[in-house]
């Protein structure tokens, strides 16, 4: 793997991996440092394999996780732990970098020990509302923590915060691209999302839910993720499912309303489209913390949240009749989503990493 061209001597080794929502932000802050020389650090057989660019290469060191996990699988992930610090500090000395940038998780905290041992600047960025736990625990390691939601700030306390949103993917920083879907101009649409896997369970409520919202005009555009079973049990005129969708600015642009999990990303997104939302989070995300995301979303106004373990086919038919049949109620929402968007995001996170690194 060639390294990037750079006319700067910065270098960086960026430690992101896992899901979309912590690559997405990753590569996009990357991206706002073309004269830096970037590495990339992550773990064996995680999505980074697949979606971090060919022109920063990749190391890997092996790091699980620690939840539910007793006993003998403790002591192997203590090892895995120290042995990860070791081989990150070898790195870090050999390849001469100057900073380490994190977006959380697992990978996370060897890559902040190393570099502090090591006396190097380290930046965390952490998108959501409740900060993970190996983000709550090394903060006040890092040189800056950078958050997507001012929320967070109130369970960092000892560390340098600054909000600075989420980075998103280019396709939403520039102008509308045309949607690749045929809808009739003046129908409501309404997305449905399910995080970057789909959500079996809202995928069936919308099923039951979704007559009544072709008798009222409405489209529903449903993103299904690729492990619902029953995902082509439903067809209609004014339905388009899909497994997984690209082309998200664009469609969120189009949508009267969205129905969707509360991960970061999706949320980021749907605040630069100003999209308007009820959001029903994924009940077993570590802590809760989808639930802290919609909040956020929920206090300014931009979304209603319901929970899964309380939430009918009849009720959530209900809702959503209520607001398509109500766009001025719709454009007040999604003005309250468009003003928690910071557009500029990578671009503010790659100015805090530049006033640590040069
Ligand atoms: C289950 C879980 O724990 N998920 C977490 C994971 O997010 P996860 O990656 O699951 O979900 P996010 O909502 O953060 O991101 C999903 C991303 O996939 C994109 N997308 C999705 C479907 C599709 O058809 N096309 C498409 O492009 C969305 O536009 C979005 O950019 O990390 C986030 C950031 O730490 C957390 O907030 C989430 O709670």
């Amino acid at each position: 793997m060639g390294a990037k061209q750079s006319t700067s001597s910065a270098k960086l080794l960026i430690a992101a991996s896992g899901t979309g929502g912590h690559l997405f932000p990753a590569i996009a802050l990357a991206q706002q440092l073309p004269d830096y020389s970037i590495e990339w650090l992550g773990v064996p057989d995680r999505l980074e394999t697949e979606l971090v660019p060919q022109e920063y290469p990749l190391h890997q060191v092996r790091m699980g996780g620690v939840q539910g996990r007793i006993g003998f699988s403790i002591l192997r992930l203590g090892q895995q732990f120290f042995s990860s610090i070791i081989q990150i500090r070898r790195l870090l000395q050999r390849g001469g970098f100057q900073a380490v940038f994190t977006t959380g998780g697992y990978i996370a905290a060897p890559a902040i020990i190393a570099a502090r041992t090591l006396g190097l600047p380290t930046v965390l960025h952490e998108s959501n509302a409740l900060p993970g736990k190996v983000t709550r625990w090394l903060s006040p390691r890092c040189s800056i923590v950078a958050v997507g939601f001012e929320a967070a700030t109130s369970y960092l306390p000892k560390a340098k915060t600054i909000c600075v949103g989420t980075p998103v993917r280019s396709q939403f920083l520039t102008a509308a691209e045309p949607l690749d879907l045929e809808i009739p101009d003046n129908a409501p649409v309404i997305v449905v999302i399910g995080g970057s896997q789909g959500a079996v369970a809202v995928n069936q409520l919308v099923r039951q839910a979704a007559p009544a919202w072709f008798e009222a005009g409405a489209w529903i555009v449903h993103l299904t993720g690729n492990s619902d079973p029953d995902a082509n049990s439903l067809s209609h005129p004014q339905y388009i499912h899909r497994p997984f969708y690209p082309h998200m600015a664009a469609l969120f642009r189009r949508a009267n309303l969205s129905i969707s999990r509360a991960g970061a990303g999706t949320l980021t997104e749907l605040a630069i489209t100003g999209t308007p939302s009820i959001l029903i989070p994924y009940p077993y995300a570590a802590e809760d913390h989808q639930t802290y995301n919609a909040q956020a979303f929920v206090s300014a106004g931009a979304a209603r949240l319901q929970q899964q373990s309380s939430l009918s086919a009849e009720q959530l038919q209900e809702m959503v009749l209520e607001l398509i049949q109500s766009p001025a109620q719709l454009a007040t929402m999604g003005a309250a989503a468009e003003g928690l968007a910071t557009a500029d995001s990578a671009q503010k996170l790659a100015d805090v990493v530049r006033g640590l690194v040069g």
